[in-house]
């Protein structure tokens, strides 16, 4: 039997900002963003030297910020690399709500994080992220994502990483991303498949907000969750692009009406305006207005219902 990706509950996940685990004053800033996760980055941005120190920052925030109301993700080293086992030694003991395997190139990737988090007697709402970044890793996307279920289910979304992907194959940064859209694509149907979430790429030139806007646009007509973001000033666009706007929300709502009508109790489509309506269009309207109602609780907080 198919498992969507809908079927779950929703979570915010429109905007996730990384921010070197070494960069301690990136890092205090967070309480006072509105991003909806936060991915702490001992991967990439942080030199072979500072590894340790970065590892120490994060003891000392995790410690002292709960960050509440944000995911909390930590990107880790490749368990192969020198620094990957002291790392996932860090997520076990701060216990962040998931920890972002870099590179993934095949299932086993996966298999192994789980079996050693399984083996640690890890928190079991330890969820794992996996950055979908070499071109093996979009070959095999739909069985890294399938090794989900074999994983002990820890598997939760794919983000992603097109700097790697664009070294290894020569693609070219272009507006638009048409050679890469075929492989976006690949990812999010993997995901779509089962039952994962997939964030898009992030966009490295921070100040050009009008090509970042287009991006958040095709990104989330394209199905991505959300995107990973490099700084607070594409916090506002991706949460714009990846929520639902007012006129989503008006439609769903009256999609929800029109099927709570009496006389629609057995009916499985209805005529709403001269557009056919049917019951697999209230479950999208009615994640929809879901997501839009965690929206206002985040910023008001009295709306927050059970
Ligand atoms: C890109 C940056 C190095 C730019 O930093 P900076 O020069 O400090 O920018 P600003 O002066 O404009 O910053 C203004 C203030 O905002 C704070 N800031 C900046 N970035 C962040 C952040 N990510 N999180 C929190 N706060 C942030 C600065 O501290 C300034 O504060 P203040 O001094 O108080 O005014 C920098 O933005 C950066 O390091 N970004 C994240 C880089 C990163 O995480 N890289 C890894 C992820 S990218 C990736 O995964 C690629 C993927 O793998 C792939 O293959 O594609
Ligand atoms: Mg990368």
């Amino acid at each position: 039997m198919s498992q969507s990706s809908f079927s779950r509950p929703a979570r915010l996940r429109r905007s996730v900002l990384s921010v070197p685990a070494i960069n301690r004053r990136a890092l205090e800033k967070l309480d006072s963003l509105d991003c909806d996760a936060v991915i702490f980055d001992l991967e990439d941005s942080v030199s072979p030297e500072k590894k340790a120190e970065a590892r120490d920052n994060l003891r000392r925030f995790f410690a002292a910020s709960p960050l509440s109301g944000k995911e909390r993700v930590i990107r880790i080293n490749a368990l192969s690399s020198n620094f990957g086992a002291d790392d996932l030694d860090l997520v076990q003991a701060l216990e962040p709500d998931a920890v972002l395997l870099p590179k993934v190139d095949e299932p086993q990737d996966v298999i192994d994080v789980s079996d050693r988090l399984a083996e640690a007697d890890a928190s079991e709402s330890l969820r794992i992220w996996a950055m979908i970044e070499t071109p093996r890793g979009i070959l095999n996307a739909a069985s890294i994502a399938e090794a989900g279920r074999t994983s002990g289910s820890r598997l939760d979304c794919f983000v992603v990483g097109l700097n790697d992907l664009r070294k290894e194959t020569g693609v070219l940064p272009q507006p638009g991303r048409a050679y890469l859209v075929p492989w976006l694509m690949q990812v999010v149907l993997a995901v779509s498949a089962y039952g994962l979430e997939a964030l898009d790429s992030v966009f490295n030139d921070f100040k050009d907000m009008e090509a970042f806007d287009a991006e958040c646009g095709q990104g989330a007509a394209m199905g991505f969750f959300g995107k990973m973001l490099i700084h607070p000033s594409q916090i506002e666009a991706a949460n714009r692009h990846f929520g639902p706007d007012a006129t989503a929300i008006a439609e769903a709502e009256a999609i929800i009406g029109a099927f709570a009508a009496p006389n629609a109790a057995d009916l499985n489509v209805v005529n709403l305006g001269g557009r056919m309506v049917e019951r697999l269009h209230l479950v999208q309207a009615e994640r929809l207005v879901h997501k839009a109602r965690l929206i206002a609780a985040r910023h008001h907080p009295s709306t927050r219902s059970g």
